[in-house]
């Protein structure tokens, strides 16, 4: 019998178990396709006696993970742990060190240190593969790094946080408040363990480095992206979007500009009846945009134990059949510095401010986004009961930079009650 590829596995959660059970379930035809078995020889996690719901009684048990990098019986370490630093960073770099290729979901881990990382594993002929870790189940990373490999890469976007799209179109579908849906997300269990990584777009954002640096050859870097969160998305503009045909998304931008790689994870309004506009629940949605291929969309499920699972298991049998990339796609060095975070990409935005009743208010407003070198589309007030007066503005195509000047000088007018919300419109 051909050699097995053996695995050592850190972390039982989710994703480890759906790994577990995906390597029981499929051995034999995973076996035929790869042409040599699969099997599992170690495992860690915190608690060896919780109830799984799966049999890892045949596997050997590490108390602490990082053992898993210096057993001789393991080939490939899957680390399923999570987590920036600490065992996570550890039992990689010691993998690496030990010569083992090592598969990840971990997307934070990998926009943080992935430059060291995939350096080290280069120097080391190691793999260091990830595609769990962006838009977990969809093979983005697979379609970028092979069969989109002859082309110019001119933008990719997305949707690539599910738990902040499930917000977004449960507040829409059933005209709930932020805070609600929230909570419901919470009871749901959708929550990374610190909610501020899904909905202050963190999470989505280390995606986004990922897949940037595949597509344009920089270095992933998480600084280098324009960050913004869905926290002070109200019903108002989610109505207001919907009036005009748009819906907001969590939407990531990373396109070349006459500046260089522009990187930018933010809420923003797509036309309603666009592929990601029509985008529901926690499902993720990547675009790809190529100069030969012109446009690729892919959708699919970022996140579960089967998805996830799926994912890792691709860069597993990868390793199996012995195929051999660079971490991000061209050799780690190579990769250029992205250039920092500041966006000058021309657009559309929406802004939503609440003005006082006032005389001369309107026009304090205008002036300043005049001052700003900001000019109007379309604006209106809408009709209000109290001496809070809201205001829509649309504005012909700007840069965020413009906007954020226009709604610093609008504050100092004195007559904006509370934070105005700026989002820009991505038309196409
Ligand atoms: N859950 C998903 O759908 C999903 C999707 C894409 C990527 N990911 C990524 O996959 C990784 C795992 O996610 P998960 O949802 O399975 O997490 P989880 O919390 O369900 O499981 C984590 C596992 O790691 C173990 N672990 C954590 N810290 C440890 C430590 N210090 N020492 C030993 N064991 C430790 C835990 O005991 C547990 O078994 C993370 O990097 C996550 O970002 C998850
Ligand atoms: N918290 C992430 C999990 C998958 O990475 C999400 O909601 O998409
Ligand atoms: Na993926």
């Amino acid at each position: 019998m051909t050699h097995p590829l053996r695995l050592g596995i850190a972390g039982l959660g989710t994703v480890g178990t759906g790994l577990v059970k995906l390597v029981q379930t499929n051995a034999a035809l995973i076996e035929a396709r790869v042409g040599r078995p699969i099997e599992i020889s170690a495992v860690s996690a915190r608690s060896r006696s919780r109830n799984r719901g799966v049999d890892i009684s045949g596997y050997a048990w590490e108390d602490d993970p990082v053992a898993l990098a210096r057993r001789d019986d393991v080939d490939v370490v899957v680390e399923l742990m999570g987590g920036e630093n600490g065992p996570a960073k550890a039992l990689t770099e010691a993998a690496i060190a030990a010569g083992k290729d090592v598969v990840s979901a971990n997307k934070a881990l990998l926009a943080l240190h992935g430059q060291a990382l995939a350096e080290a594993a280069e120097a080391r002929g190691v793999a260091l593969r990830f595609e769990a870790a962006v838009a977990g189940g969809i093979p983005v990373i697979k379609s970028l790094m092979e069969g989109l490999a002859g082309n110019r890469i001119t933008r990719i976007k997305g949707v690539m946080n599910g738990t902040c799209n499930y917000i977004l179109t449960r507040m829409e579908d059933a005209g709930l408040p932020y805070d609600t849906v929230f909570e419901e997300a919470n009871q749901l269990g959708y929550l990374e363990a610190d909610p501020t990584l899904d909905v202050g777009g963190i999470d989505a954002a280390h995606k986004l480095a990922l897949l940037a640096a595949i597509g344009f050859g920089v270095q992933p870097n998480f600084d280098a992206i324009e960050l913004g969160g869905i926290e002070k998305i109200s019903i108002e503009d989610i109505r207001a979007a919907a009036d005009m045909g748009l819906r907001i998304k969590l939407l990531g931008v990373a396109q070349m500009t006459g500046r260089g790689l522009e990187q930018s994870m933010t809420p923003c309004l797509v036309p309603a009846d666009s592929p990601l506009g029509q985008l529901k629940g926690g499902t993720n949605m990547v675009v790809i945009e190529g100069d030969a291929v012109e446009q690729v969309v892919l959708r699919g499920p970022g996140a579960g134990e089967g998805p996830t699972a799926s994912a890792v298991m691709g860069d597993v049998i990868d390793i199996a059949r012995g195929l051999r990339l660079p971490v991000f796609g061209q050799p780690a060095t190579t990769l250029a510095q992205p250039i920092a975070a500041r966006a000058t990409a021309s657009k559309p935005f929406y802004l939503r401010m609440t003005l006082m009743d006032k005389p001369g208010a309107l026009a304090k407003v205008a002036e300043a986004l005049g001052l700003a070198g900001v000019s109007i589309n379309r604006m209106r007030q809408q009709g209000h009961a109290d001496t809070r007066a809201p205001v829509l503005v649309i504005t012909h195509k700007t840069t965020r930079d413009a906007i954020e000047h226009a709604v610093a000088l609008s504050l100092k007018t004195g007559v904006v009650v509370g934070d105005p919300v700026a989002l820009a419109i991505e038309e196409d």
